[in-house]
């Protein structure tokens, strides 16, 4: 597909090809403004490429109705907004937009999806609190399940354990991929995508500059020069792998401040 998109003058997503496998979770990891975002919005087919075409069952995104394409994919966005008088069950409910005839109020069935979505990210007890009452955590929680209310059979999720404690991240990543649906999602954390991700795409100023299981990607190597951060890698035999960090240098103490 040899994504391309600029901005500025110079391309963020320089020449990408991506294969997205079918159930599979990829992770997208890579340094601040190497382009993650860039490439998701282009897959969510929100942004539109300079060169390249994302396809989806072999047929172009851009040609896809919106509301088809929304019955297929879901998208949570770093940071995504919700009208402001919404309740916690409002928001969910409207992942079934697309499911919906105009008009119709939801069925049963979608009141059961709902339920369930809430109860999937551990959400039931907030379901009649209003939006602006809620904590990051809660509303990052409430954008999933909106998410998985749409039952859409790729989820694209940028940043998904953003706020989130430790046992709401990986819950998250772990509900995601017991799903069976395909999962890509832009993670900063390694070891989380090292204990989740089938393959790790790594994103390197614009490019993709390695793609594969988790042992294979992250190598101290890899982790050296892409993320100028020295690191000890524990390989495990099923291709996992676990990342240590070295505690950075510091630099010298700049005297101007010292003097001050
Ligand atoms: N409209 C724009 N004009 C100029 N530069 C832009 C524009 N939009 C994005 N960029 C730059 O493109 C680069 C890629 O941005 P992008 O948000 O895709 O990165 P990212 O990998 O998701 O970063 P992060 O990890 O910080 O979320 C960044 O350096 C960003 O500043």
């Amino acid at each position: 597909m040899d994504l391309t998109f600029k901005a500025g003058g110079r391309p963020i997503v320089d020449r990408v090809s991506l294969d997205v496998h079918p159930g599979e979770f990829l992770a997208l990891v890579g340094p601040n403004g190497s382009g993650k975002t860039t490439l998701i919005s282009m897959l969510a087919g929100l942004k539109r490429p300079h060169a390249g075409t994302t396809a989806l069952d072999g047929r172009p995104v851009e040609g896809i109705a919106r509301r088809d394409l929304a019955k297929m994919l879901a998208l949570v966005e770093q940071q995504a907004g919700t009208g402001e008088r919404l309740t916690a069950r409002h928001v969910v409910e409207l992942g079934r937009t697309p499911h919906l005839r105009p008009l119709s109020p939801l069925s049963q069935t979608d009141h059961a999806i709902v339920a369930a979505a809430l109860d999937a990210v551990d959400m039931t007890p907030f379901t009649e609190r209003l939006w602006p009452s809620l904590s990051g955590g809660e509303r990052q929680r409430l954008h999933i399940a909106r998410a998985l209310a749409q039952e859409p059979r790729i989820l694209i999720l940028d940043e998904p354990t953003n706020h989130l404690d430790v046992e709401h991240q990986l819950g998250l990543l772990a509900l995601v991929r017991s799903r069976g649906i395909t999962v890509v999602a832009a993670l900063h954390d390694l070891n989380h995508a090292a204990m989740f991700a089938d393959r790790i795409a790594v994103m390197d100023h614009g490019r993709l500059v390695a793609l594969g299981a988790p042992a294979k990607v992250l190598t101290p190597e890899r982790i050296a020069e892409t993320f100028k951060v020295r690191a000890f890698v524990e390989a495990s035999p099923n291709g996992r792998c676990l990342i240590r960090y070295a505690v950075p240098a510091t630099r010298p103490k700049d005297p101007i401040h010292e003097a001050s």
